[in-house]
């Protein structure tokens, strides 16, 4: 579903005092599927009306006239009222998406699977009713029933998504639950888009084969494809979460790789990819894989509100273990700058280099210190109705050695605390 290649873009940024970085709204426009044709920037106090102002947006219309752009890709937050004044300037037919439009935008490209697609559709409606009601306003249209009528339609497009979406099966949590009881720890990397979260994901995992999800759609997965091949600095790469195996100090774990944040994402449009969340508050252990490669100011920015949308969904402080990526890009000065902005929110956080598998076992000892752990001694009778319990103990747990004697097989076991006690339980249920 890409969009054709060779659609045009102009891309317009403000900020109150320059520089104008640019540098963002053109990667999204062009993880869009556009053509970034021409950048317009300016230094000055927004304009409530028009947000850049009159004449700025004249030029952008008249750059748009001479490059023949299909879109004007705001760098900002743009009001209902704002979007519509800027269509209304720039030349018939030419859309205007704002940062979050754009981003709608990639989320419907990428959308692989039924929910994907739903959630994201429901997304943008979400974000298109106000501005239809504004555009129709700004035009002076009087035609009360057609306006009507058209946002009538969207209203119950609307609620049409909400129904299909509750009725959708939901089998991830029951899947959850089913994978713990059978041993297996659950690890969410979660961070900003770009970070290296999949990268990190494909060296973490025991082998190619996704983890069968009921409710995903593994081939039609782009990291499916893509595997250990150079991964495109693409934003939004990973709409979808994937689950891989992976082993941690023995311990077999599901990892599960997210949706990227974006900066300053509305809470609305986290909240339609509530699902990758609520992976995150489900896991034993979560991954905040950020990219220190970032100016120190952004990095910690990026640590500070990743950590607080974990907090707002319930994930524990300790389950946290913060991944400063692409260290090979840092020299040691940079590096220690970058461990010094985020010390006091992330305590302890593991330097590494994905790409080239620097430091990785730090980052999985962290990753197995925060998994939940028991131990257990357990002795059994030497028959073969105990060799269930000894097998069982392979499989869900970590044998730590056994010896077989004439009489009992004495086996030291450490895995989930769930686990370790359901294996004393049937362990002593055999004594009776
Ligand atoms: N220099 C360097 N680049 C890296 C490293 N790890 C990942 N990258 C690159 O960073 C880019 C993004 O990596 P991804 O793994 O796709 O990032 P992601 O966090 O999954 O991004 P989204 O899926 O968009 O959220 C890719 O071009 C990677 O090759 C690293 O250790 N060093
Ligand atoms: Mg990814």
């Amino acid at each position: 579903m890409r969009r054709q290649t060779g659609t045009k873009a102009i891309v317009a940024a403000r900020a109150d005092e320059p520089p104008v970085d640019t540098d963002e709204i053109r990667a999204l426009t062009e993880a869009a599927g556009y053509e970034v044709r021409d950048a317009v920037t300016q230094a000055r106090a927004k304009d409530p009306g028009t947000y850049f102002g009159r004449g700025k947006v004249t030029e952008v219309s008249t750059r748009v006239a001479e490059t023949g752009a299909d879109l004007v890709a705001v760098d900002g937050e743009l009001t209902p009222r704002q979007t519509a004044a800027i269509g209304e300037a720039l030349p018939d037919g030419t859309a205007v998406f704002d940062r979050y439009r754009l981003v709608l935008a990639i989320f419907a490209d990428r959308a692989g699977t039924r929910r994907a697609q739903l959630q994201t559709e429901l997304a943008r409606l979400r974000y298109d009713l106000p501005r239809l009601q504004a555009r129709s306003d700004v035009q002076g249209l009087n035609k009360r029933v057609e306006k009507g009528t058209r946002l009538h339609g969207v209203k119950n497009r609307i609620a049409d998504l909400e129904r299909k979406l509750s009725d959708l099966p939901h089998p991830a949590e029951q899947h959850r639950a089913e994978r713990r009881e059978q041993g297996f720890d659950l690890v969410t990397l979660a961070g900003y888009t770009n970070a290296g979260k999949s990268t990190l994901l494909h060296r973490l995992a025991d082998d190619l084969a996704i983890e069968e999800s009921p409710g995903g759609d593994p081939k039609g997965h782009p990291d499916a494809a893509t595997e250990t091949a150079a991964v495109r600095d693409r934003l939004f790469e990973t709409l979808e979460t994937t689950t891989r195996r992976a082993t941690v100090d023995s311990r077999r774990v599901l990892c599960t790789d997210t949706v990227g944040f974006v900066a300053d994402l509305p809470h609305w449009l986290v909240e339609s990819f509530s699902e990758t969340l609520s992976d995150a508050a489900a896991a034993d252990a979560v991954v905040l894989v950020a990219d220190a490669s970032d100016p120190p100011s952004e990095l910690r920015e990026k640590v500070e509100v990743a950590l607080d949308v974990f907090g707002g969904q319930g994930v524990d402080e300790s389950a946290v273990v913060t991944a400063l990526n692409k260290v090979d890009l840092l020299d040691d000065d940079a590096l220690a700058e970058r461990r010094e902005v985020v010390a006091d929110l992330a305590p302890e956080p593991v330097p590494v280099s994905v790409r080239e598998g620097t430091n990785l076992d730090c980052l999985r000892a962290a990753v197995a210190d925060r998994l939940p752990t028991d131990r257990a001694e357990l002795r059994l009778p030497n028959r073969d109705d105990a060799m269930g319990i000894v097998s069982r103990a392979y499989d869900r747990a970590v044998v730590e050695s056994v010896e077989y004697g004439p009489e009992t097989v004495a086996l030291s076991v450490r895995g989930r605390p769930s686990v370790v006690e359901q294996l004393r339980v049937d362990a002593a249920a055999l004594d009776e």
